[in-house]
């Protein structure tokens, strides 16, 4: 490679989304979810997919996470296509999806089954590590049934967290907890994210919490989902969801929202 190589091609996005369109055949309609995506994600950069209910942001973490391929455009990760799921990229939905059959820890360690060359040993002090890191090593041994909402969702993230991925991709993640617990992870994730640098993509419909995150918000327009606006936030971190500099840019997004958009938002 040339000089010249060099200089014009600087180190690629973590994440490429290029000219992504997504649409669904099904029986009775057809639907246009995505049109048009591009969007470029750094390594480390915390980015949140914003909008109404059915404007493709689901679709496009999907997507992402290579569980679907979209009907024209490219994703790249690292610079080549995705055409699957990889561990690189691990993904966290609203419901938590643990196996209830196994204990806590045994749930962590189903996420390294996909990390090869460690021991047993290894498995267990790794998922010891991450159940550490999420507040729960007291609880390896529990069952799933006997830990509240907000603890699952804390195995949950160990479990996506396990595998050592650089890429997270979190689906409403915490839109089932209630206030107070989810103030505490948004403290939470914002420390792992920070101290392990991960690039996380993070679909919410509350503008607040998408602020309090995101080191960018993408405003997503109703179908056929098109980015509409984009904010970065620069606020200093640790951010807490009740401080006024966040209520101050959630307000100014709500209100370029409701130019655009019949539906309400959180
Ligand atoms: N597998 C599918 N088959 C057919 N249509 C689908 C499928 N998945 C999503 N859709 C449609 O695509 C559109 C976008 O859905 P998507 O779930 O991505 O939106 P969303 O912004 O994540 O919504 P929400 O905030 O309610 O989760 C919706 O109209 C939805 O009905």
């Amino acid at each position: 490679m040339t000089l010249a190589d060099e200089l014009s091609n600087p180190t690629p996005a973590k994440l490429q989304v290029q000219n992504v369109s997504k649409i669904y055949h099904g029986a009775r309609q057809t639907v246009h979810a995505l049109q048009d995506i591009n969007l470029q994600v750094a390594e480390g950069e915390f980015v949140c997919l914003l909008g109404a209910s059915g404007c493709g942001k689901s679709t496009l973490l999907n997507l992402i996470a290579g569980l679907e391929s979209p009907t024209s455009g490219a994703i790249l990760a690292d610079g080549q296509p995705v055409t699957g799921p990889g561990r690189q990229r691990m993904v966290m939905f609203q419901e938590h999806a643990l196996f209830p059959w196994l204990d806590v820890i045994s749930n962590v360690l189903f996420g390294l089954n996909l990390k090869p060359g460690l021991s047993d040993d290894d498995r267990k002090q790794l998922a010891m590590f991450y159940l550490k890191l999420v507040g729960l090593e007291n609880f390896a041994h529990a069952n799933i049934h006997e830990l509240s909402g907000g603890m699952k969702q804390r195995v949950a993230l160990a479990r996506a967290l396990a595998p050592n991925p650089r890429v997270l991709l979190m689906d409403e993640p915490f839109a089932a907890l209630d206030a107070m617990t989810r103030e505490q992870l948004y403290a939470d994730l914002q420390d792992i994210q920070q101290k392990r640098c991960k690039t996380v993509v993070f679909v919410t419909h509350n503008v607040r919490e998408a602020v309090c995150l995101g080191d960018r918000v993408l405003l997503f327009s109703p179908r056929p989902g098109r980015i509409q606006a984009e904010y970065v936030v620069k606020l200093p971190r640790q951010r807490d969801i009740n401080d006024v500099a966040v209520a101050q840019i959630a307000s100014a997004i709500t209100t370029e929202l409701k130019k655009h958009s019949s539906h309400s938002l959180a």
